[in-house]
């Protein structure tokens, strides 16, 4: 052996035993991990995460392990799932500045996602975009859109006049058409209208690429550089492919605005505002990028990443910001307005004594009616849209409550868990508007919707959201009685009581059901209604 090699040996040999020695004082020094299943060598705990229902089965976890904070960890990663409020206060709240980043991939930027607000690091860029959304979606400056919000509800009801029975297509169109023209004053009349297929497409794609398993891309990154052309190199094509149909989602609405706005057929919206600011001399270039980002998250999709044990056809988790979350809220309203004809009716007589028959609800009467406001918060509290939110990820080690979180650790707070909470919403699995009213019959100060997340990244479009989801509830309401279905027998159809999930969002299975508008008065002022 040539002492050159020796040399070597022996630096290997120190490095070795350093880093031998720091692991393992490290390993005695550290707090431990949360409680959680214990996992395999290697492995890990990857046949322990549910491939659905991840909500209950954290909650379980929490009563086997006799703990809200839980730990797993697989192939690496690192996950924190907190089934207390005051937990997911403490962290992702009181401790924002290290629980606020999201967890990434390399596959994100080649598919051009990397621009989405909701899966922005959190750095510089995302406080740019988060700042251009508060502008613009604060409750203040979000009344812009309550004209569109009324009309879009208006339609909404006309479509449920004349053909009932397709509820489900309705309040589709009412979602998603609502969210195209607060963005782009784009009217879609059908949820097959091509701008909506190609954002479905590219989220359909794009959510093959990031699930487990779904790019080698994401195992060893290196392999983003290989070229296009290489043989095998599937998921660049596909990452290529992706790119391509999110720039089409931009660009086609994009163009509509700009063509509206040379035509003088243009309607206020946040893209054409800012193209007729930028038109006049003001706006910049980076804020036309900020813009076309964050009207592309709100309307087209989002991909959240869960590490899952699910099969192959299952791992795709689009998720569209805005519409999705509200026809998931709007159907859980419908189910257990049919199962509750009692709270419909009691809804129905606040309605009738403030408003009469002569008109319809607007937001301005939501201060005078506190019971529909008491099922606007309890159909959050019983199924929250995305029950384990959207994860967050911490930058740096931590410890709390005597354990050990690593830097990296992806952080599910288990909003379900908290809105399931015994001990502070009795009979949980109850649907009970009462639950929000104070012994003098007044609403209570729980006006915190946990539905809408934690911190620094709690849903920035939360006072859209609830405007707009508290105007379908009162306008339905006012307008008709929601009855189980009935068969040519006159027999009542049994209700499917069923939700599916894809993987972070949860919604109401398509059931039958009846909506007979209350009176001729009603039906008079949904035609009449613009
Ligand atoms: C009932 C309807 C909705 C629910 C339940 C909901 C829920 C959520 C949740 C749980 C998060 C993640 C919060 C966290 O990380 O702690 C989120 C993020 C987000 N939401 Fe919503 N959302 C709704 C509607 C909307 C609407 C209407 C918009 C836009 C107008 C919107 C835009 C966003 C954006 C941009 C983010 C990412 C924020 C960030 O990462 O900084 N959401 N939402």
């Amino acid at each position: 052996m040539s002492i050159s090699t020796s040399v070597i040996y022996v630096v290997l040999a120190i490095w070795a035993a350093k880093k031998l020695a720091s692991l393992l004082l490290f390993n005695a020094k550290r707090s431990p991990y949360p409680p959680g299943p214990k996992p395999l060598p290697l492995l890990g705990n990857i046949f322990d995460i549910p491939p659905n229902k991840f909500a209950q089965t954290y909650a379980d976890w929490g009563k086997k392990y006799d703990s809200p904070i839980l730990h797993a960890e697989a192939l690496g990663n690192h996950l924190l799932i907190l089934n207390k409020r005051e937990d997911a206060i403490e962290l992702l709240e009181q401790r924002a500045k290290i629980y606020s980043d999201r967890p990434q991939m390399p596959i994100i930027k080649l598919m051009g996602w990397e621009y989405n607000v909701a899966l922005l690091s959190y750095g510089d860029e995302w406080r740019q975009h988060r700042r251009i959304c508060q502008q613009n979606f604060n409750p203040q400056a979000s009344l812009k859109y309550e004209s569109i919000q009324m009309t879009k509800t208006h339609q909404f009801l006309q479509a449920l006049l004349k053909t009932p029975k397709d509820y489900d297509a309705h309040n589709n169109v009412l979602s998603i058409g609502l969210t195209m023209a607060m963005m782009y004053g784009y009217d879609i009349k059908s949820p097959h209208d091509p701008v909506i297929e190609t954002a479905e497409a590219a989220t359909i794609l794009g959510g093959r690429l990031m699930a487990p398993g779904g790019s080698l891309i994401n195992v060893f990154p290196l392999l983003r550089h290989v070229p296009l052309w290489f043989p095998g190199a599937i998921s660049r094509n596909a990452a290529e492919e992706v790119k391509r149909l999110t720039n089409e989602v931009v660009r086609i609405p994009t163009e509509f605005v700009k063509k509206s706005l040379a035509d003088g057929t243009a309607v206020s919206s946040l893209v054409t505002d800012f193209y007729e600011k930028k038109y006049a001399g003001g706006g910049s270039d980076e804020e036309e990028f900020i813009i076309k980002n964050v009207a592309y998250t709100v309307y087209g999709g989002e991909c959240i990443i869960v590490i899952s044990r699910r099969s192959k056809d299952e791992h795709m988790y689009p998720l569209k910001a805005a519409s999705d979350t509200t026809i998931s809220a709007s159907g859980t309203f419908f189910h257990q307005m049919v199962l509750n004809p009692e709270i419909q009716k009691k809804a129905q007589a606040e309605l009738d004594r403030v408003l009469g028959t002569k008109r319809l609800p607007t937001l301005a009467d939501r201060k005078s009616l506190p019971y529909i406001e008491a099922i606007y918060r309890e159909v959050l509290r019983f199924k929250p849209p995305i029950p384990i939110s959207v994860p967050h990820s911490v930058t740096t080690d931590d410890t709390f409550k005597g354990y050990f979180i690593p830097e990296g650790t992806t952080v599910f707070p288990n909003i379900w868990a908290m809105t399931h909470d015994e001990d502070v919403y009795p009979e949980p699995f109850a649907f009970k508007p009462e639950r929000f009213f104070d012994e003098n019959g007044k609403l209570n100060n729980d006006d915190r919707v946990l539905a809408y997340g934690f911190g620094r990244r709690i849903c920035v479009g939360k006072a859209i959201a609830s405007s707009s989801l508290w105007l379908q509830i009162a306008s339905v309401l006012a307008c008709f009685t929601i009855d189980k279905a009935k068969d040519e027998n006159g027999n009542e159809v049994e209700i499917n009581n069923d939700y599916e999930e894809s993987a972070l969002l949860v919604r109401k299975c398509k059931f039958d059901c009846e909506f007979n508008v209350r009176s001729p008065d009603f039906e008079r002022l949904i035609l009449e209604s613009s």
